[in-house]
């Protein structure tokens, strides 16, 4: 029987681009490719204000981006919870508390723990899905760049990066200039865990990035076909990023 599975991205979203759309549909064909796992949803989750990245801007704004960009998907939902908590959550935090959640409601028969924000990231038809009986995981999304983030020396607690490959696992899509098998190697901890690590090569390459997307912006270059229509119109709507409104 295959696993279920919810492929969650974390990140700042910053702003939302095709490619952030594009890694779950890679993902998905290789998992269900792999026969093993049967992806019921996807979940984007962008980071809290107080993550305090340069030009990052506003949860609000990124929230009602990622909202727009999703109307037409219909399988990848936005969870607002970790960028409406208090402050900063680790992001072995954030897989546990969505993998928590979604097991705790297939298991509860009336519903009644399960709050309104955690039930708008939830798949659609949940039960009908899952069933009762079997384990839901949330693996991590990321692409290549986030993973090689883990070498970063004081960035990822060790006993983190332990329990987000050990107990949810890693899906990663490779990104240019970066030699994942080398890294995982280098590695101990990745080492351990390799059968829980899924590399998912982007043959169909794309380098399209939040930062590049931003530069754009504020050469007042284009955008169009790198990032979704509603993106572009809300980005000029409130001249986020510095764009002039030049290319609607
Ligand atoms: N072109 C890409 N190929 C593979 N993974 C990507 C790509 N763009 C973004 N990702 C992944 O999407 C997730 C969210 O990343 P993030 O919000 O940092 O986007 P980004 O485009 O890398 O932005 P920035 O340029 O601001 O760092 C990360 O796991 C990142 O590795
Ligand atoms: N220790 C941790 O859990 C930890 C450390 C650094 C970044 N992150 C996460 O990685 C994601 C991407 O961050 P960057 O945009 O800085 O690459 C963010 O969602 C951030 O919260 C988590
Ligand atoms: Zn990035």
């Amino acid at each position: 029987m295959r696993t279920p599975v919810i492929l969650l991205a974390s990140g700042c979203f910053n702003p939302l681009t095709n490619m952030h759309l594009r890694m779950f549909e890679i993902a998905r064909d290789h998992l269900h490719r792999m026969g093993q796992y049967d992806v019921i949803g996807g979940v984007i989750s962008p980071v809290h204000d107080a993550y305090g990245k340069k030009e990052l801007i506003s949860a609000t704004h990124r929230l009602n981006m990622i909202k727009l960009a999703l109307q037409d998907n219909d399988w990848v939902k936005l969870s607002d919870w970790e960028a409406k908590q208090e402050s900063w959550t680790r992001t072995r935090q954030i897989l546990q508390h969505h993998q928590n959640v979604i097991n705790a409601y297939l298991k509860s028969e009336n519903n009644i723990n399960v709050n309104e924000a955690d039930l708008n990231w939830m798949p659609d038809n949940i039960h009908k899905q899952c069933g009762t009986n079997r384990g839901v995981v949330v693996k991590l999304l990321c692409g290549a760049d986030l993973l090689e983030s883990f070498g970063t020396p004081g960035l990822w607690a060790d006993e983190d990066i332990e329990a987000i490959v050990g107990e949810h696992g890693l899906v990663v899509i490779t990104r240019l200039n970066v030699n994942l098998p080398e890294f995982i190697y280098n590695s101990d901890i990745l080492t351990k865990y390799l059968a829980n690590i899924m590399i998912v090569t982007e043959f169909i390459r794309n380098e399209i990035s939040s930062t590049k997307i931003r530069r754009a912006l504020r050469r007042s270059e284009s955008v169009k076909y790198l990032i979704p229509d509603k993106v572009i119109d809300y980005i000029n709507k409130y001249s986020l990023y510095g764009s002039q409104n030049t290319h609607l």
